[in-house]
């Protein structure tokens, strides 16, 4: 198996590259490598292997429906291919247009997001999302004199990032702790998180932590948008498919000599958000409810996922 397929893999588990949708463009762009340093003899023999390192990038992280998605999109065209160099043609043409449209998805939700952040806001995000942080700096580009709290995503503390990057585009931003969503409710006119994955039925799975802020939302009756691409829509939650929540190493909670031989620790890395929790999904084909989620999917899917 080629080098960048395993190096991409190791970089996604180890969280080096992370980021629902940026592990996709990864996952697809690792594919689309894979095709065209391919040397083997036959199509048969290509389509073996192309298997193969599909496997290894899939199971690198479990939860984000993206990485699926992406890596999906890259090979679809492979099974029908009359020729090897018609097959890898086809992988490397589709890892590329799937990047394309995903960094494309996510300057189109910026747009559309800005449009719903009014002048003089004050923001929540969580995490470190590339799809809610674009609506954040558009509107702050906007003008709109915006104020944001970002929580720090205890245990990975993606908030740091997402501070950073806000500060560094001039954003006036606040870091707090997770356990202080409740009590800055008070002072929020809106919030706004990325998506791992959309379910059919409209609910959320996101970075844990998200269902808390979602409850805390509603009982202020804050909105709580989800700003993500309709590659996070999972097929396979049509059919019933759960979505599997990944737990990560015990480690990244507390260093092992903080804590007595014989604790358990349960790291879950996403929580799931109720559909009746979120006001809207901010995406690239526009501002869906979460009960649009299952038409938009089989819209863009065609009735083929039924087959
Ligand atoms: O695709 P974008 O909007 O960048 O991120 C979407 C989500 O992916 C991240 O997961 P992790 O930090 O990779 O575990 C967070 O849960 C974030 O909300």
């Amino acid at each position: 198996m080629t080098d960048t397929v395993k190096a991409t893999a190791s970089d996604i588990k180890e969280m080096k590259i992370r980021g629902a949708g940026r592990i996709a463009r990864a996952g697809a762009s690792a594919m689309g490598k894979f095709a065209e340093d391919y040397n083997g003899g036959s199509l048969e023999d290509f389509k073996k292997d192309i298997d193969k390192a599909k496997k290894i990038i899939l199971d690198s992280r479990p939860t984000a429906v993206s990485l699926w998605n992406g890596v999906q999109a890259s090979v679809k065209d492979v099974g029908s291919a009359a020729s090897l160099g018609e097959a890898k043609a086809s992988v490397v043409r589709n890892a590329a247009s799937f990047v394309k449209m995903s960094s494309s998805a996510v300057e189109t939700i910026a747009k559309i997001g800005a449009k719903r952040v009014e002048k003089g806001d004050t923001l929540l995000t969580h995490c470190n999302s590339s799809a809610a942080l674009g609506i954040i700096k558009e509107a702050h580009l906007q003008g709109k004199d915006i104020k944001v709290y970002a929580t720090e995503s205890r245990p990975w503390r993606q908030g740091l990032l997402t501070v950073k990057e806000l500060s560094d585009a001039g954003v006036d931003v606040t870091l707090i702790i997770d356990s202080a969503v409740r009590a800055v409710m008070k002072d929020i006119d809106k919030v706004f998180v990325g998506a791992d994955t959309v379910t059919s039925n409209g609910a959320l799975i996101n970075k844990v932590g998200t269902s808390q802020l979602a409850l805390a939302a509603n009982e202020a009756r804050v909105p709580f948008s989800v700003c993500t691409e309709t590659y996070k829509f999972s097929p396979m939650t049509i059919f019933g498919d759960m979505v599997e929540i990944e737990e990560r190493d015990c480690g990244e909670v507390v260093k092992a000599d903080e804590i007595s031989k014989g604790v358990k620790i349960y790291n879950p890395v996403f929580d799931t958000t109720p559909a009746k929790y979120i006001d809207a999904y901010i995406t690239e084909l526009g501002v869906i409810s979460p009960g649009s989620v299952y038409d938009v999917m089989v819209k863009q899917l065609g009735n083929d996922i039924f087959k």
